[in-house]
């Protein structure tokens, strides 16, 4: 984009820059504290060092998350219970690392309590995000998306990657937040109507994961065991993928520093990481994308590099809609 600031603009001190100031603008929707990280660490990394505002909605705390290190064992669910706010702390360590200054909890941290795996008791919760009605906490988000209005929102397929209910109900609500937010009759209190560009769901390309247990079944490692293609989130034909982001070296790193961030959750050894489960998995040192809504910014079959390609025009919309806001 060749309207790019010289430097990004710098959030003041403890904050960030207001959204008119940022000409490219990435939303992206999270069940977890460490979902962000593992799915689009190098994605957040880049546009955050190209001086995009990278906007992260975090939709619980994790508290039913099981705990990796033995001597942080007493914050687990079914002990002291004080899961949460740790792990709201590693997410603050991660985003450091990734160069990422806004990251918000959907209604606030702690408004929606992590629902636990898919069957779970705690599924029933009256406080779990499985339970929130749709239009509550898309609505929650739609604050957000006409505050930030983004061009490019990221979020999970309608599976939640894995079945996760936490990550399906973080799909519903990105996806019915993106359609709300739109509408200029649906609660006009929380701000001007705003009409996201571009729609991806995260995804993994088969022939990337097959490659990456291959390498982690001929190198060395520290796990006990190892993972299956179908443990990875999002595995579709490769013919399905339509964006795909391969970090720089900076980026590699800054990913692998904020998956160690997630230190109760996320163990790393090099190019690969394990969750509690102790299933050693690859780590994806370039993301890939499905564009579900917008004009794709690429030729046909020809996967794009940019999630933000073809938004180009858009700049200048969006810029006398800024001139217009300052001049009311
Ligand atoms: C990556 C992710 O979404 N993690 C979730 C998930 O955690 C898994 C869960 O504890 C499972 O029982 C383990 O075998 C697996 O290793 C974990 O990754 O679910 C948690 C509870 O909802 C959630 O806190 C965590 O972020
Ligand atoms: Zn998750």
């Amino acid at each position: 984009m060749t309207d790019q600031p010289a430097r990004p603009p710098q959030p003041p001190a403890g904050g960030t820059a207001s959204p008119a100031a940022f000409s490219r603008r990435l939303l992206l929707v999270h069940a977890h504290p460490d979902d962000e990280s593992i799915n689009n660490g190098v994605t957040m990394a880049k546009y955050a060092a190209e001086g995009a505002l990278v906007t992260l909605v975090t939709c619980t705390l994790g508290e039913e998350g099981e705990v990796i290190p033995p001597e942080l064992a007493a914050l687990a669910p079914d002990r002291d219970d004080a899961l949460g706010p740790y792990r709201a702390r590693e997410l603050a360590t991660a985003m450091a690392a990734l160069g990422v200054t806004d990251h918000r909890f959907l209604g606030g941290p702690g408004r929606y309590r992590d629902s636990g795996m898919m069957g779970a008791p705690q599924n029933d919760r009256p406080d779990a995000f499985w339970q929130a009605p749709l239009d509550e906490a898309a609505g929650a988000l739609v604050a957000v998306i006409r505050e930030v209005r983004p061009q490019v929102l990221v979020t999970y397929d309608p599976n939640g990657g894995y079945g996760h209910p936490d990550h399906i109900q973080a799909h519903r609500v990105a996806m019915r937040g993106a359609e709300l937010a739109g509408q200029p009759d649906f609660r006009p209190e929380l701000g001007r109507p705003h009409a996201i560009a571009k729609i991806y769901w995260n995804c993994n390309p088969r022939s990337v994961v097959e490659e990456g247990f291959a390498r982690l079944r001929a190198a060395g490692h520290s796990f006990p065991g190892v993972a299956t293609v179908d443990d990875v989130p999002g595995v579709v034909p490769d013919s399905e993928v339509t964006a795909s982001l391969t970090a720089e070296p900076a980026q590699a790193a800054a990913k692998a520093a904020a998956m160690r961030a997630h230190y109760t959750q996320i163990a790393v050894d090099g190019p690969f990481f394990a969750l509690s489960n102790d299933l050693g998995q690859p780590l994806f040192g370039t993301e890939h994308y499905r564009l579900v809504h917008g004009a794709p910014g690429a030729a046909e079959g020809v996967r794009e590099d940019d999630l933000f390609a073809g938004i180009g025009d858009m700049a200048g919309m969006e810029e006398s809609a800024r001139n217009e806001e300052a001049a009311e």
